[in-house]
């Protein structure tokens, strides 16, 4: 058996002739928090419901702990826990009721309940609510009772879709650090939009833009493939011939990338890119080096990558960037 948790393989759906999702494929190792990141539309909800047995798919096939989820979906639904977009809550039971009565339509031995409906509600800090009947939670409480039916089973794959949406700035992160807590006992998929969500809770980052799988990394290497944004953009007039060598010979310039676009050719204006090392600031001495060759500069600004520039550079048809190498 392989040692993936979760292996997904050619995997497509189309509702009609609308394809969402086509050939996805990733795998998930035990004990990892994956990302499944994508703008609105991407494929998350599709993807994250044919995993958890929800939803068949047109073609490929998903493997949760060795277990094909449309041929052994009985084996497979007692080793997954899901929380759906809208969780599937009763508003007229208590937490309590609502967990013992999951916790019996999952098949938990009846032996067994009272343990497993405790832990799941220490674990998602739900003692203090266990006999408040659902309607009268807040948000952010009842996401906490969602996540407490999908782990009542103890079971070691979780799947979250969207687990913060809609939820207030507190509750978001109390919900952020309750998934993190979980992360240490079992493997974990979820998915947002939310670029920052997934940078800050996960070890990897699945990108999936129009039905695809656009790349899958960790939030730090992710940072890394947009070198092209760590830089600075300078505005300056004069005779670029001579510099721009000279700029390059730089200790920590990568690249000198005129924006031919935006040069106003009357004033010799240029806007002009200097790309370097995320690690080194060599601002000052391209500063220096410009003035010293008799060009007059206008203005000099460091731009910085973040992780929103890469989500956005890989799910943005047109590319962000203007500058023309
Ligand atoms: N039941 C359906 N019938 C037809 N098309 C659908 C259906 N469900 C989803 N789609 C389409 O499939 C594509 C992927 O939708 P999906 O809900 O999986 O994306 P998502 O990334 O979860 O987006 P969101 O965050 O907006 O829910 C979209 O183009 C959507 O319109």
């Amino acid at each position: 058996m392989s040692s993936k948790t979760i292996e997904v393989e050619h995997l497509s759906k189309a509702y009609g002739s609308t394809a969402a999702i086509e050939d996805v494929h990733f795998s998930v190792d035990a004990g990892e928090i994956i990302g499944f990141l994508g703008p609105n539309g991407a494929g998350k909800t599709t993807t994250m419901r044919i995993l958890a047995g929800y939803l068949p798919a047109t073609s490929g096939t998903v493997k949760i702990a060795g277990y094909d989820v449309h041929r052994h979906s009985m084996e497979v639904r007692r080793r997954i826990g899901y929380l759906p977009e809208v969780p599937p809550l009763y508003p007229d039971m208590s937490v309590k009721q609502y967990l013992y009565f999951v916790s019996k339509i999952k098949g938990i031995r009846a032996g067994d309940r009272r343990r497993q409906v405790y832990n799941a509600m220490v674990r998602c800090q739900l003692i203090e609510r266990e006999n408040t009947v659902i309607r009268q939670l807040s948000k952010g409480y009842r996401q906490r009772v969602g996540i407490a039916q999908a782990i009542v089973h103890e079971p070691p794959v979780i799947i979250l879709d969207e687990p913060t949406v809609g939820l207030d700035p507190r509750q978001i992160i109390e919900v952020r650090n309750l998934i993190k807590s979980l992360a240490r006992e079992h493997t974990i998929i979820l998915s947002t939009h939310i670029l920052p969500e997934a940078s800050m809770i996960c070890d990897r980052v699945i990108i999936i833009n129009q039905g695809k799988v656009v790349t899958t990394n960790t939030p730090q290497d992710l940072q890394g493939q947009l070198e092209i944004s760590s830089g600075y953009e300078i505005e300056l007039s004069g005779n670029l011939e001579i510099v721009l060598p000279l700029l390059k010979a730089i200790p920590g310039v990568t690249n000198t990338i005129l924006d031919n676009n935006l040069s106003i050719e009357d004033t010799q204006r240029h806007m002009l890119r200097v790309t370097c090392k995320s690690t080194t600031e060599p601002g000052k001495d391209i500063a220096a080096l410009i003035v010293r060759q008799g060009l007059e500069l206008h203005e000099l600004r460091r731009t910085r990558p973040s992780l929103e520039d890469v989500f956005l550079e890989l799910t943005t048809e047109e590319p962000l960037s203007v500058y023309n190498q």
